[in-house]
């Protein structure tokens, strides 16, 4: 068996990592194989919760956990990482605008990115789930120079799991039969989900969604909106945020960047923009990527229609604004 990998989920104590940390630990993420310990990070006023956590995850008897370190000491929670889970963020609190979250936020990320630099080894992977998840991922990367900018990504992996469910719906098709839908942009209302080059996997081979679906205005005017909206609807309806689903999404986006994507099959990454798609550079922007041996590629060249382009240039320029605002609240 593999020698175990040291894995950190921060926010260890929250609710996303109540359920990520299961998926890890049962193998989910990194293979059945691969054993880990799990690094897990929390603020002091946490310790106490964590220290539940522990013993639940030591009841859990999982043959992969070969060591558990909870710690609020990002010297410890960091030491030595294969991989980050970068789930701890300030939540939104009632009357609190997205500008105040980022600045509370991107301080979190400034510093955890200086930690990483540090102590984190130079070939950690770093998915960015707290939010703005985008804009962090960002941040985190320019405070860790030592570690290169494409070993940071940001998750949209839950918009794009609920694209293809929502798809799957539509067409009375079982959703592992659908993919290839993309998440383009900022993981926020702006993105835009896109379902021109999503595919059904069916006995008689691959068949369009699109050409399936045959509506152009339940694509633009249904689908789209309610994958913008869905986080909303679920903070409605459950009174907290997406956990359940957050969690394994962040599990789908480290599997697919650990152990690399299908023939064939794209999944969206929030990654570094050289420009692609019109996109700005220099962003951490939601791209299809493919991905072998732990790099990722963005899929070159799919044709993009009118519709999409005003969509893109939309949530790009949201996020070249949170950046500047970022940047300047790291500055201050
Ligand atoms: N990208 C996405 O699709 C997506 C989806 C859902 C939620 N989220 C975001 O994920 C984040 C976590 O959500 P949650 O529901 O688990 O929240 P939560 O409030 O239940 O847990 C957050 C945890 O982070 C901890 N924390 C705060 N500051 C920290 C720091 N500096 N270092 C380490 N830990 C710290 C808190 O103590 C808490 O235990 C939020 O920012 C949420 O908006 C992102």
């Amino acid at each position: 068996m593999a020698q175990p990998i040291k894995v950190v989920v921060t926010g260890a104590a929250g609710q996303i990592a109540y359920s990520l940390i299961y998926h890890i630990a049962h193998g989910d993420v990194f293979g059945a194989d691969q054993p880990v310990i799990l690094h897990l990070l929390d603020i002091p006023p946490m310790m106490g919760v964590l220290e539940g956590v522990v013993m639940e995850i030591e009841d859990l008897a999982l043959p992969l956990v070969r060591g558990v370190v909870p710690t609020a000491d990002v010297s410890v929670g960091f030491n030595d990482v294969d991989a980050a889970f970068m789930v701890g963020a300030m939540p939104r609190k009632q009357g609190m605008e997205r500008k105040d979250l980022l600045s509370a936020n991107v301080k979190i990320f400034k510093d955890q990115g200086q930690a990483l630099d540090k102590y984190a080894k130079k070939s950690v992977l770093v998915v960015v789930v707290g939010n703005p998840a985008n804009t962090n991922a960002y941040i985190c990367a320019k405070y860790a120079p030592s570690i290169p900018k494409t070993s940071f990504s940001a998750m949209t992996h839950l918009d794009q799991n609920r694209a293809q469910a929502l798809l799957a719906q539509r067409l009375g098709v079982p959703v592992g039969q659908v993919s290839n839908v993309i998440i383009w942009g900022n993981h926020s209302p702006t993105m835009l989900p896109d379902a021109s080059h999503a595919q059904v996997h069916t006995d008689s081979g691959l068949l369009s969604v699109p050409k399936l679906i045959n509506n152009d205005t339940w694509l633009h005017n249904e689908f789209v909106p309610r994958v913008q909206n869905r986080g909303a609807a679920v903070i409605a309806a459950r009174k907290m945020s997406s956990a359940m689903s957050a969690a394994k999404a962040a599990g789908d986006h480290m599997r697919a960047l650990w152990q690399g994507t299908p023939p064939g099959k794209f999944v969206s990454l929030g990654v570094i923009s050289d420009g692609s798609y019109g996109a700005p550079k220099d962003v951490m922007f939601s791209f299809p990527c493919t991905v072998k041996d732990r790099v990722w590629k963005i899929v070159p060249n799919l044709p993009v229609d009118d519709f999409a382009k005003a969509k893109m240039a939309i949530t790009g320029k949201e996020l070249t604004e949170e950046k500047e605002e970022a940047l300047s609240v790291c500055q201050d």
